[in-house]
């Protein structure tokens, strides 16, 4: 599996993300947000956390509009895979790659704490190895994590299956407790947690390396 990692001014979880990859056994380059083309023969994207461009105008508003953000798309719209964490789904969401926004936190605070979280679909690439209703303690850090979604969209992804998780003890305001979102083809996933926080006994949290190994044992074998 080749995973290309999205590299813009202010990512600070790019290299957590490529570690997490490498574990599970990808092959990984780093791509800066001025290059204009994503490596050969990429499988996934990983959009990774941080505050791209200083959160300035909107979380992700920016980044939305980098060079590589266009090749980002078209390899989306190819089906390609991409996973976009934190400040990455903000990314993802402001490119409408997926749906919904992310908003400040209902407390209008920075919230960084480790948070239980259900599985909600085991119906991905990213969620396979997971069952349905399981519960995760994965970290988040966030000061925009506040997932909005109108009802009739929230009704569209609950029909379709396309809420990855919720949180159980809902941190930020997020309509629904979403906290992780698929798009239409089930290829892309936006999550604020960080399951590459949560991938390594160093790291005193292991549940979210399932995520990694799922990806690279559905990706090789296809
Ligand atoms: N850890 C992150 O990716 C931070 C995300 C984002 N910039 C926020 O604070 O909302």
């Amino acid at each position: 599996m080749k995973a290309a990692i999205l590299v813009f001014p202010g990512s600070n979880c790019d290299r957590d993300l490529k570690i997490a990859f490498e574990k599970a056994g990808a092959q990984v380059s780093m791509v800066w947000h001025k290059d204009d083309a994503l490596p050969e023969g990429t499988d996934i994207v990983g959009v990774p956390g941080g505050f791209s461009y200083g959160d300035y105008l909107r979380c992700g508003a920016i980044a939305a509009n980098s060079p590589i953000t266009r090749s980002l798309k078209a390899h989306v719209e190819r089906g390609g895979y991409a996973l976009g964490i934190c400040n990455g789904f903000q990314i993802l969401t402001e490119t409408r790659i997926l749906p919904g926004a992310l908003l400040r936190n209902a407390n209008l605070k920075y919230i960084c704490r480790t948070v239980p979280l259900t599985v909600r679909t085991a119906d991905s690439d990213f969620t396979r190895s997971w069952e349905v209703g399981q519960q995760l303690q994965i970290p988040i850090a966030h000061h925009d994590g506040n997932y909005q979604a109108d009802a009739e969209l929230r009704a569209q992804l609950e029909g379709e299956d396309r809420i990855a998780f919720t949180y159980d003890e809902n941190p930020n305001g997020s309509a629904g407790d979403i906290a992780g979102v698929l798009s239409a083809n089930r290829r892309v996933l936006g999550m604020m947690p960080h399951p590459e926080r949560a991938a390594d006994e160093a790291q005193g949290n292991t549940d979210g390396r399932a995520m990694f190994d799922g990806l690279l044992s559905a990706l090789v074998s296809a």
